[in-house]
C-alpha cells in the first residue's frame, strides 16, 4: 500500500508495502561504541523538565517543527533545549529514533543529546545542546535581528559548510553507517560564535541495505532536499544525504532557499546547475556579499556543490571528498585574506624567515 507522508511545510513521497515491516524481526543491535564514546546521559523527572520550561510556556517556545516543539529551559546554570513530541506514533516512532541515535554517538559538530524523561504515563522528552542562534535556515534567510547577514564573509560561510560535511561524514564512517535522510537548513543549529551542529535525527538510520528493516523503511525527507533517485526503500544510500548536502550548500552560497517561487526555475538545482553550465558561475553568489573574490574559489566551490548534486548517484563524491575540498578553499579563503591584508601568507612566512610563526 502506497501513503504519503508530510512534513511541516514541506511533502515527502512515501510508497512502499506497509505489511512488510509489521512482519519484519527487530534488527540486531548496533555494535557498540567503545565505553569512552558513548554518551553520559541524564535522567530527568518529567515534573523537573516541566518546571524548567515554565510549564511548557510559550515564552520559551523556541520552535515548533513536524514531530513536535522545542523549548529553552535552565538546569542550574546550564541552558537546555528541551524537545517535546506531537502526539501521533509516527511521529513518536521519530523521537525515539532520536534518541537511539544519539544516545550511541557524539561529537561537537551535532547538537548533542543531554539527558531524557521517561516517566510513565508522560510525554517522553529529550534535552538536547541549546544553541544560541537557532537555525542554519533562520540566519539565512530571516529578515528580522539579528540579521541582515550575520554570515557576510565566505570564510564563514565556507566554514559554516565544512562543520555540516563533516558532521554528515562522521555519520558515513559508522560501522554500519547512519544515513540522516533530512540534511537541511533548518537542522542545522548554530551555536553562540556561530559554529555549526547538526541536529535532528528523528528520519536517521544504520545503515546495513541488506537489513530487512532498512528495507522496510518508506522513503523520507524534505522536499527540495529529497534525492530524486531515492524513490523506493532499497536505493537508500549514503549518497542520498550527500544530494541533501549539496542543495544545502546551494542555499549557503547563494542565500536563496532550496524551492523559492521568486525565482525561475524555483527549484535551486535547475536555477544553479545551467548558469555554471554556461560558464556563469558568478551568478549563483549571493548577491547581498557578491561572489568570492578569488576566481579559483568561486570556481570550486559552485563545481563542488554541482557534483553533489548530481542526478547519477555513482557519479556524487563521497563525503570524505568534499570534506577535503571544503577544506581546501578554506585554507584558499584564509590565505586570500592574508593577502588582503598586505601581509603576505602565514605560510610563507615560516618559509621565508625559517621558523615557526606562533
Ligand atoms: N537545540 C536547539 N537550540 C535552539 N533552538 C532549537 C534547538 N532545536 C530546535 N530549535 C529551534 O526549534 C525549531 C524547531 O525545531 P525542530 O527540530 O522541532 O523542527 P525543524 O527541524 O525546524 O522542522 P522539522 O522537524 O519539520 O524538520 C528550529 O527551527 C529551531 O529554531
Amino acid at each position: 500500500m502506497g501513503y504519503l507522508s508530510c512534513k511541516a511545510g514541506s511533502a515527502v513521497a512515501v510508497a512502499v508495502s506497509s505489511s512488510k515491516s509489521a512482519s519484519t524481526k527487530p534488527p540486531p543491535p548496533p555494535p557498540e561504541s567503545p565505553p569512552e564514546d558513548r554518551p553520559k546521559l541524564r535522567r530527568f523527572l518529567h515534573r523537573d523538565l516541566e518546571a524548567a520550561t515554565g510549564g511548557f510556556s510559550a515564552d520559551n517556545l523556541l520552535g515548533r517543527g513536524s514531530h513536535g516543539s522545542v523549548y529553552k529551559a535552565a538546569i542550574g546554570s546550564r541552558l537546555v533545549a528541551v524537545k517535546r513530541p506531537s502526539k501521533s506514533r509516527e511521529i513518536s516512532r521519530e523521537f525515539h529514533n532520536e534518541f537511539e541515535i544519539l544516545s550511541k554517538i557524539r561529537s561537537p559538530r551535532f547538537v548533542n543529546l543531554l539527558g531524557y524523561s521517561a516517566d510513565n504515563a508522560k510525554d517522553p522528552l529529550l534535552v538536547v545542546e541549546f544553541m544560541l542562534n537557532g537555525s542554519l535556515y533562520d540566519v539565512i534567510h530571516s529578515d528580522s535581528p539579528p540579521n541582515p547577514i550575520p554570515i557576510s564573509s565566505w570564510s564563514k560561510r565556507i566554514k559554516i559548510a565544512l562543520q555540516i560535511a563533516k558532521a554528515v561524514h562522521l555519520l558515513h564512517s559508522q560501522t554500519p553507517p547512519i544515513i540522516h535522510r533530512d540534511i537541511k537548513s533548518a537542522n542545522v543549529l548554530m551555536d553562540k560564535n556561530l559554529n555549526a551542529k547538526l541536529g535532528d535525527f528523528g528520519l536517521a538510520i544504520r545503515c546495513n541495505v541488506e537489513d530487512q528493516r532498512v528495507k522496510s523503511t518508506p522513503p523520507a525527507g524534505t522536499m527540495g532536499y529529497l534525492d530524486p533517485d531515492y524513490v523506493t526503500a532499497d536505493r537508500l544510500s549514503t549518497k542520498t544525504d550527500v544530494f541533501s548536502f549539496g542543495i544545502l550548500l546551494l542555499e549557503i552560497i547563494s542565500g536563496r532557499k532550496a524551492i523559492d517561487v521568486r525565482y525561475s526555475p524555483s527549484f535551486i538545482v535547475d536555477w544553479a546547475i545551467p548558469m555554471i553550465k554556461r560558464g556563469k558561475i558568478g551568478g549563483i553568489y549571493d548577491p547581498m556579499i557578491g561572489p568570492p573574490v578569488d576566481v579559483s574559489v568561486r570556481n570550486h566551490l559552485g563545481l563542488v556543490a554541482a557534483k553533489c548534486v548530481r542526478t547519477c548517484r555513482e557519479k556524487r563524491p563521497g563525503m570524505e571528498e568534499v570534506v577535503g575540498w571544503l577544506t581546501g578553499l578554506t585554507q584558499s579563503v584564509r590565505s586570500r585574506r592574508w593577502d588582503e591584508l598586505g601581509i603576505g601568507n602565514p605560510c610563507m612566512m615560516v618559509e621565508t624567515v625559517g621558523r615557526p610563526v606562533e
